[in-house]
């Protein structure tokens, strides 16, 4: 595993001790049964996914290890609502704190002003932070294989069914994809990002592409900068892409998303 994935997992369980401080395991599971979480339909970030075409996964992200601070202006309810008059077919936020500046608060206001499916995008290394994202509202969540084992994978996959929550297994290699195949993943993830050295490569994408379970959705992660990108990636048959830095970055996201979509 890469370092930098490594300290993003260790900070994620301190994150979790300090939040059980708060609210017990115990606290989130009965507030999650007794109906506290926001009323969303079930599984429908993965039902959105499975529209014909290639869907587009926007994030909200201020920040990230790679490149530092990406938006020193961050009027996130803003930027989602533009994502979803642009058509954006999900919302991707960052609740990380330490190194992509985001928030559950986040989140959450994001969650209170738009209807499209959410995915909470974090670090999950505890069952703790699935109940967290039922109560946020989070329609999905991200399960990165490099920092779980096979064991955990399989219960937060079971939790996530429970709890009606589409699960986004990212994988990195041809290894983790195997793993995502044999614990039975309805969407995987493939992030094009190489988390030793940082730099991005879509051809990971299509590489790993040829060798997915054919029923999985199939979502392409990171460095999607150009329409080109997503044409390349629309030929091999992706599902979605899931695009941050090049919207963030764009003074007009709408623009930036249509542009990226070849809409005319
Ligand atoms: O982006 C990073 O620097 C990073 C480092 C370590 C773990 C995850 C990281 N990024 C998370 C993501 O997966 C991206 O935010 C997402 O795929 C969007 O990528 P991009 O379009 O390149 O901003």
């Amino acid at each position: 595993m890469s370092t930098i994935l490594n300290q993003l997992a260790q900070y994620a369980r301190v994150r979790v001790a300090a939040d059980m401080e708060e609210n017990s395991l115990d606290v989130l599971r009965q507030l999650c049964t007794g109906g506290a979480a926001p009323v969303r339909e079930p599984f429908q970030f993965e039902k959105t996914l499975r529209k014909p075409g290639v869907s587009f996964i926007c994030e909200v992200k201020k920040a990230s290890p790679s490149k530092g601070v990406i938006a020193e202006q961050f009027p996130y309810v803003q930027i989602a609502q533009e994502y979803e008059q642009a058509g954006a077919d999900c919302i991707s936020c960052l609740t990380e704190p330490k190194w992509f500046l985001g928030s559950d608060e986040i989140f959450q206001e994001i969650r209170a002003n738009v209807d499209t499916p959410m995915l909470r995008k974090d670090f999950m290394v505890d069952e703790y932070q699935i109940y967290q994202a039922k109560l946020m509202g989070a329609d999905a969540v991200l399960l990165i294989c490099a920092i779980l084992n096979l064991e955990q994978l399989k219960k937060y996959l079971k939790l996530c069914d429970n709890l009606c929550l589409s699960a986004m297994v990212e994988v990195h290699n041809e290894q983790e994809l195997q793993m995502a195949a044999v614990v039975g993943a309805r969407i995987i993830g493939v992030n094009n990002r190489n988390l030793r050295d940082f730099s991005v490569d879509t051809g990971n994408s299509r590489h790993l592409r040829a060798l997915a379970p054919a029923d999985a959705l199939f979502v392409a992660e990171s460095g999607i900068q150009t329409v080109q990108d997503v044409h390349q990636l629309r030929q091999i048959g992706v599902d979605a892409v899931l695009v941050g830095e090049s919207l963030m970055r764009a003074a007009h996201k709408s623009k930036m998303l249509h542009k990226l979509r070849g809409d005319r």
